[in-house]
């Protein structure tokens, strides 16, 4: 949403009406604003990780930070940090959950991975989280969780690194809260054997957490939570005798709290020898004896035995408790680690998740609140650093003219804590190491150096007020000296060398590394004030090698519960974390900063080749912006770098598009009008020879089909039905197989998703919202595909094998065809041989019948110049013989004879010469009709016999003509020699 108005009240209004409608995020200049909804909102189901994976929503969610933080590493290699602020109760935790999960899901992490990392922050939250009056689930401790990404942007380790877990609250509770969680689950959930190995009683039985009333959180089930905890220590690779060790030594600390003394009249104390003894003894797995001398004694540098007073007993007593249980949280964070350390050697960059405990105030501040919050002051610092201080000083650089905004720095109050030799830190140092040095005498120290800083009030009763910059904060200096030492006496370091328990030995040598090689009395001798800025300073140190994202988060009310704005306090934590200072610097300020030269090289594109202007990259920057008209009020010229206002440099980004697509479109005409011609050209060749080849093969094709018999026409035809029909009906049944499959891969996938994020629900119900038949597969179900893919398996089988007898039959087909092809083409040879002997014959018949007649009669016959012969006969034909008259079929030729013709001596070879060429057309004509009929060989054979037969009955018919011809020309040149010689005699007289 964009304000019109940016102050307080438009913003605070904004917020309120967007958690009115459950929208829970706000986006704010480069912030994103969290109030939590102290509600389930679902808002961060599978879907709607897939949607902000896919960036196919833009609306502000953690899941957006995120893929920011993702993008800037994967683009640049540069370190990132997602930093979670707010008080304590504001759901920090809860959203550096939300942040993980969504940055393995974004990296393609397994569900394998995701659920170790859920399942090692449970581990987590149940040593390191308890109830106090702000939140029922507050962080007790600090965590910097660290993702290593691979060249390829994949998470390949991650490690955990915690800070200052406030190990007072093992032995000192203030009324309506609860120590550590793990406590009260333990006594809830542990088996009867467990409870009777570790000697357990009800939460209420231990002095530790009786100090308290609060021993059960309303709506959180402990029992079922410590169940939850098993499963995640087995995930993480904790065995079950780790589990056994780990859970003696939390009812060791129960126990040890339980240890009385009784004060002699020599103000000496005496351990009372009771169960506890005893039952802390066999937990530690060490003497009865070494640990009432250790308790009660202590040993000096002299090697004196000293006997300690009932308090210092009891501080001894409760410091060794401390130690046992701090010591047990960093190994099961070292266990933790070494679970996910695998790939490190792969790490390119890195994005770490900060969660530290949030700003804290309860009835009774001590030492811890004090660092805690010192801890919130430092990383405010950062957070000023980055979104304000080093903007302004950016602009400031660059000459830039902007109206400065003022924000309330926090640097006097760290530098109250800070400074050296007179910061709070130093003087509780100096203080610490003085013999007769008090509380009091350190309150005095602290009015005297620090009454000077505007942070700073001394109060009555050795208290004192710090104002902070959430809020002022009195706290009560009652042992902030022997908190600040956390010394643990030598006689307690010797007690745990001697135990030979498996987790107490690994303390102990983890002491002594601690210590070097010294190892004896008070070697741990520390100052825990001094100690924790150092760390504080090496985070802040981490952060700043890596680009902050900052998520702020809002608590909406004191009272914990949804749908309940309260202005005054969201009012106070928007002034808290300058939200409108910093919507102010980067909404209305100038968000987007590019070098001179960046700026040039990036959009010279947009000056034409005609503008004259220098190389310089500030001239080119000035030409480009005056050419494209940009409003001067867009942006400033800094010294170094040019700054604009939100959006101004996505439209110029859009004019450099646009440029660039007009200049490809230019090269794409160009090359059009110098390519199409060819184009054209190889075009047309190539459908003409295309055309070619179809009607070539279509006329192929075509001349087969017309030969082939109907029948096997109709087989070849019908073959081609069915492999067509076949190929569908593979096609089909394979697609279905693959719909089927892939259905059941899909709804498998739905399944293992949903019961990987629901814990709850695994293995027992079906999860909300999955329609049944997706996830569940009843024997039936499968059953009924089973045989349904059986069936199409068989019918695929049939139908192969049916197309393979049709192909084989039609290879058949194919070559039966060929072989009455190769016969025909012979008896089509033969034929014509004899037809070339029969015309032969006749040509020879008429050349003899030329030779018989005088060459002075006028011819009847042209002789045929065809060389066809007959080894018996010869005759000459003519080529007018009755080609007019209609075709009779071959065996329906009338006889001809000789005798019937008018013209005595010609007829009867002009008959036969008519028959025979009546006859050869008949031939030829069936010849090629033969290819037609189903039987051609059959065919075949009767044409050759009744051919036989006209030919033996045409030869004797030409025989007689012949004979008739030759009587007949001797009878006419016998009465035409008569003619003449009668003429001849008769004229002389
Ligand atoms: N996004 C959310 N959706 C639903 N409930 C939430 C959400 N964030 C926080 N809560 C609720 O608010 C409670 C407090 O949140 P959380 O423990 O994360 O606060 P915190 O800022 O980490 O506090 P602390 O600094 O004390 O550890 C949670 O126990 C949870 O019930």
């Amino acid at each position: 949403m964009q304000l019109n108005f940016l102050n307080e009240p438009s913003v605070l209004h904004n917020l309120q009406y967007r958690y009115s409608k459950d929208l829970i995020y706000c986006k704010a200049g480069p912030l994103l604003i969290s109030v939590n909804p102290l509600k389930d909102l679902h808002i961060y189901e599978d879907d709607i990780l897939t949607a902000y994976r896919l960036k196919l929503v833009d609306i502000p969610h953690v899941y957006a930070t995120v893929n920011t933080a993702y993008t800037e590493m994967r683009k640049d290699g540069q370190n990132q940090s997602i930093i979670l602020c707010g008080e304590s109760g504001a759901g920090k935790t809860e959203t550096a959950k939300h942040v993980i999960e969504y940055l393995t899901f974004l990296t393609g992490g397994d569900t394998g991975m995701r659920r170790k990392i859920n399942h090692s922050s449970f581990i987590l939250e149940a040593f390191g989280k308890a109830q106090t009056s702000m939140n029922d689930n507050a962080s007790r401790y600090g965590k910097l969780t660290e993702f290593h990404f691979t060249l390829t942007g994949k998470i390949c380790c991650s490690r955990v690194q915690t800070f200052f877990l406030e190990k007072s609250r093992v032995v000192q509770l203030c009324n309506g809260e609860r120590s550590f969680h793990i406590f009260y689950q333990l006594c809830a959930g542990a088996t009867e054997s467990m409870k009777a190995r570790l000697n357990l009683k009800a939460p209420s039985f231990y002095k530790y957490l009786n100090k308290s009333e609060s021993m059960i959180i309303p709506g959180v089930d402990d029992e079922q939570r410590f169940h939850s905890l098993v499963e995640a220590l087995e995930t993480v690779g904790i065995c079950k005798e780790d589990q056994e060790h780990v859970f003696a030594m939390v009812a060791a600390v129960l126990w040890l709290g339980n240890i009385i003394f009784s004060e002699g009249s020599n103000g000496q104390v005496e351990v009372v020898a009771d169960d506890a003894v005893s039952t802390v003894s066999r937990l530690l797995e060490c003497s009865t004896f070494d640990l009432i001398t250790s308790l009660c004694a202590q040993t000096t540098l002299a090697e004196r035995e000293n006997k300690l007073t009932f308090q210092q007993a009891t501080a001894s007593r409760d410091a060794l408790a401390s130690y046992i249980y701090v010591s047990l949280f960093e190994w099961l964070v070292e266990e933790i680690n070494k679970s996910f350390e695998a790939g490190k050697g792969h790490s390119v960059s890195t994005i770490s998740v900060l969660d530290i405990f949030g700003f804290d105030t309860s009835s009774k501040n001590s030492f811890e609140q004090l660092c805690i919050n010192y801890a919130n002051e430092r990383l405010q610092q950062h957070y000023y650093r980055h979104l304000l201080k080093l903007v302004q000083e950016e602009f400031e650089l660059d000459g830039i003219d902007f109206s400065k905004v003022h924000f309330q720095d926090n640097q006097d109050c760290l530098g109250l804590f800070e400074k050296i030799p007179r910061g709070f830190f130093s003087l509780l140092d100096e203080e610490s190491n003085l013999a007769k040095a008090s509380d009091m005498t350190f309150a005095n120290k602290l009015k005297q150096y620090l009454s000077g800083n505007s942070c700073y009030k001394s109060e009555q009763g050795g208290k004192f007020t710090i104002r902070h910059y959430a809020g002022e904060v009195t706290y009560d200096m009652d042992g902030f000296l022997t908190k600040n030492k956390d010394s643990l006496h030598s006689n307690s370091v010797q007690l745990l060398a001697s135990c030979s328990g498996h987790l107490p030995q690994c303390f102990n040598s983890k002491l002594l590394q601690q210590c070097g090689s010294s190892g004896k009395s008070n070697c741990l001798n520390r100052n825990m004030g001094t100690e924790f800025k150092g760390r504080i300073f090496k985070l802040i140190q981490q952060l700043e090698s890596s680009t902050p994202h900052f998520i702020v988060c809002v608590r909406p009310n004191s009272k914990q519960l949804p749908d309940m704005f309260e202005k005054e306090l969201v009012s106070k934590q928007l002034r808290c974390f300058g939200i409108v200072e910093v919507v102010k610097m980067h909404g209305y300020g100038y968000p987007t900063r590019m070098t001179h030269q960046e700026f040039a090289s990036r959009f010279r594109i947009l000056l034409g080749d005609t503008d004259n202007i220098s190389e310089d990259p500030l001239s080119i920057a000035s030409a480009i912006l005056q050419r494209h008209r940009i409003p001067p009020t867009s942006y400033q010229v800094g010294n170094t770098r040019l700054f604009f206002r939100t959006g101004q440099i996505d439209q110029l980004e859009v004019l450099k598009n646009k440029a660039l697509e007009g200049a490809l479109d230019v090269q794409k005409l160009s090359q059009k009008q110098y390519r199409c011609p060819q184009f054209e050209a190889m075009k047309t060749g190539v459908i003409t020879l295309q055309s070619f080849i179809r009607g070539e093969n279509s006329r192929r094709e075509y001349s087969v089909l017309k030969k082939l018999p109907s029948k096997e026409l109709l087989s070849l035809r019908t073959l081609q039905r069915s492999q067509k029909t076949v190929i569908q009906l593979q096609s089909a049944i394979r697609g279905w197989l693959a719909r089927q499959q892939f259905s059941r891969m899909q709804s498998a996938n739905r399944f293992s998703n949903k019961m990987a994020n629901s814990p709850k629900t695994f293995g027992t119900e079906t999860p909300k919202g999955l329609p049944e038949e997706n996830i569940v597969m009843s024997p039936s179900n499968m059953e009924d595909i089973r045989v349904q893919l059986v069936k199409a398996e068989a019918t695929l089988g049939q139908k192969e094998q049916e197309n393979a007898a049709l192909q084989l039959q039609l290879q058949q087909l194919q070559s039966k065809w060929s072989a009455h092809e190769e016969k025909m083409r012979i008896m089509e040879d033969a034929w014509q041989q004899q037809m070339k002997s029969l015309q032969t014959s006749l040509a020879a018949a008429k050349n003899s019948l030329a030779a018989d007649n005088p060459p002075a009669e006028p011819r009847r016959f042209m002789v045929s110049p065809s060389p066809f012969s007959d080894s018996e006969d010869a005759m000459s034909m003519g080529n007018q013989t009755g080609t007019s008259s209609p075709r009779p079929r071959f065996g329906s030729i009338p006889e001809s004879h000789p005798g019937q013709e008018s013209n005595g001596k010609s007829a009867p070879l002009g008959h036969l010469a008519k028959e025979f060429e009546q006859r050869k057309q008949i031939l030829d004509d069936e010849a090629k009709s033969l290819g037609s009929h189903h039987y051609p060989e059959q065919q075949l054979r009767q044409l050759k016999l009744r051919f036989a037969q006209w030919k033996r009955d045409f030869k004797v018919r030409l025989r007689e003509a012949k004979a008739k011809l030759r009587k007949q020309g001797h009878a006419d040149m016998e009465r035409s020699h008569r003619k003449w010689w009668g003429k001849k005699h008769r004229k002389p007289t």
